[in-house]
């Protein structure tokens, strides 16, 4: 065979030895900043995280986890879970879907494609729908970009548009959602004076409406259809802007789970269900929590709900959310081409891998790690275990989570031998740390660090290898601050809570790494001459601790061998 072409099969490393078990342990929103009353993991008992701490600097380093260390548009963008964990499995970064659909937007290609020609078929007749997360926020979507796109998409030809809203809370300050559906309000307003038939015609809060995420509760995705596809919902209001400010004064509601409601004309009537002949898109360019919807709308054969209709409509989504499905089967953009993960090298050089995580984050370790591919690349090799998260509740009234049951999954793979691989997500610090309740989230950093313990005793008995990094913070900072990172107190004494991922001014977010275990060679230790190494260098790092040399084009690793 040609050096040139291709090979599954990875160089022995040179001195690290094949055989030993490694757990990789993903904490997800767990950051590393200063050590204040706002930070979580500071505040709750860490025994077993601060152990690890104690190797610093060859077996516990910080690594970078925002920006464009992993593809996203620029470092003042913090870092989320989908574009963590393709770098952490992918081992080098791309540029994101955040980044494609400005790229798309920007030069005008997103209105030549196949998708946006497939949808423009309906704009003579029919109505164009647009869905998604309405904010700034930059994980899931852009309120910029949704602007540019009603533009763009009236200039060709776009005439009756309806907007449904999901607000968010939860990648922006709580209570900026009114902020946000003015702006549009006014934007739409401005598109009408040139004739365009433009309004809101539905939302509701990104947690109890529509963006459900691995199908933990398809309720959500009901409420949804309801108020965007029936024109039902419990609540109708003759504007968005009232609805948004009169439903957030209901007990406790806020932006992310504020009811579903639809807009209603003068004679009580919704002004924007969506009916045959309609074309609809998703403007979401994340997928984890468009999935869902993306399957009720395109989907004949459907189960999950009773959509009492189901419409003749072009449904596209924004960016393509499922390369394995083909889902949806019309996009704009084209998504990230991520290949060759360490995943699948992994099982074509004989490792047999365990991944799990409970519902809310399973996707993370199998979905998102694999390069946005649902399903397995052998069977044979590999098992993906779900554990169901609990449903219908935020996670400070149950910040424990179901951490200990993932533990005890690893723990039992770990000592079963059957596995040389075992992968975990621990979500509390990150769904804890989205509802803003500091109690809880401490709570939830304990029993992170409980689970943490239970792996890396089953590692110690098996004579293995750990690895302990997190996608990006969350937990470690529960305060909005200036930009010299003082908190911002409002006037009545409160502070304003953080519920979003963290971007610490001036450091920027960085995440802990660390490694060890009776498994580890003597002499490995971190590299010093890597000092802004990022999440996707772990992946040649992992492959490394399992006896292989990472692949040509993958980032470095992180670790060195040295002679004692
Ligand atoms: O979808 C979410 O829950 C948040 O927008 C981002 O959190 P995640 O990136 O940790 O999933
Ligand atoms: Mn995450
Ligand atoms: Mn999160």
């Amino acid at each position: 065979m040609g050096s040139s072409e291709f090979s599954w099969k990875l160089k022995d490393h040179t001195s690290l030895p094949k055989g030993k078990t490694v757990a990789m342990v993903v904490l997800d929103g767990w950051g590393e900043t200063q050590r204040d009353q706002y930070n979580c993991i500071h505040l709750a008992q860490t025994p077993a995280m601060d152990s690890l701490k104690k190797g610093a600097p060859d077996k516990w380093r910080l690594v970078k986890a925002h920006g464009t260390a992993v593809g996203l548009p620029t470092d003042d963008d913090m870092g989320n879970s989908e574009v963590g964990h393709n770098a952490l499995g992918a081992g080098r970064t791309y540029a994101q879907g955040a980044k494609l659909v400005d790229l798309a937007l920007e030069s005008g290609k997103i209105y030549d494609g196949e998708g946006f020609k497939y949808i423009q078929e309906s704009f003579d007749t029919g109505t164009l729908h647009l869905i998604g997360l309405l904010s700034d926020g930059g994980v899931h979507s852009r309120l910029d970009q949704l602007k540019l796109f009603l533009e763009g998409a009236t200039e060709h030809g776009a005439k009756r548009i309806r907007v449904h809203v999901l607000t968010d809370g939860r990648d922006v300050l709580d209570g900026t959602s009114v902020g946000f559906v003015e702006t549009l309000e006014n934007f739409l307003a401005k598109l009408r004076e040139k004739g365009i038939d433009a309004r809101i015609a539905s939302g509701g809060g990104r947690m109890f409406v529509t963006m459900d995420r691995y199908e933990n509760d398809w309720n959500v995705v009901k409420r949804g259809w309801d108020a965007q596809v029936l024109g039902e919902a419990p609540h109708k209001f003759k504007n968005a802007v009232e609805a948004v400010t009169k439903l957030q004064e209901l007990p406790d509601t806020n932006d992310q789970n504020l009811p579903p409601f639809v807009v209603v004309d003068g004679g009580g009537k919704a002004v924007g269900p969506i009916v045959d002949g309609d074309a609809v898109v998703t403007f979401n360019f994340r997928a984890d929590r468009m999935v869902m919807a993306a399957k009720a709308f395109e989907y004949e054969e459907f189960d999950k709900f009773d959509r009492v209709r189901f419409p003749k409509i072009r449904y596209a989504g924004i960016i393509e959310y499922d390369g394995e499905l083909k889902l949806p089967s019309h996009y704009l953009v084209s998504p990230p081409e991520i290949e060759k993960t360490s995943g699948e090298y992994l099982v074509h050089n004989g490792i047999h891998v365990f991944a799990c995580s409970e519902t809310v984050k399973f996707g993370h370790v199998t979905f998102f790690w694999n390069g946005n591919r649902s399903g397995y690349f052998n069977k044979e090799m590999e098992e993906y275990v779900e554990i169901p998260s609990d449903t219908g509740i935020t996670f400070n009234e149950r910040p424990k989570m179901k951490a200990l049951e993932i533990a005890e999954k690893a723990r039992d793979a770990i000592l079963s031998r059957k596995f040389d691989h075992v992968r975990v997500n621990l979500p509390n610090g990150d769904m804890v740390g989205h509802t803003g309740d500091i109690k809880a989230t401490i709570v939830a950093c304990k029993a992170v660090d409980d689970a943490v313990k239970m792996i890396l005793d089953a590692i110690e008995q098996v004579g293995g290898i750990y690895v302990v990094t997190a996608d990006h913070g969350n937990a470690e900072d529960m305060v909005k601050r200036d930009k010299k990172g003082n908190p911002l107190i409002k006037d009545n004494g409160d502070i304003n809570v953080l519920t979003s991922h963290t971007l610490h001014p001036n450091t920027y977010v960085q995440v802990p790494l660390a490694i060890g275990g009776p498994g580890l060679a003597p002499g490995v230790r971190f590299r010093k001459d890597l000092p802004d190494g990022g999440l996707a260098n772990v992946a040649a790092t992992v492959l490394n601790l399992h006896g292989f040399e990472g692949p040509r084009d993958y980032e470095p690793t992180l670790i060195e061998v040295v002679e004692n």
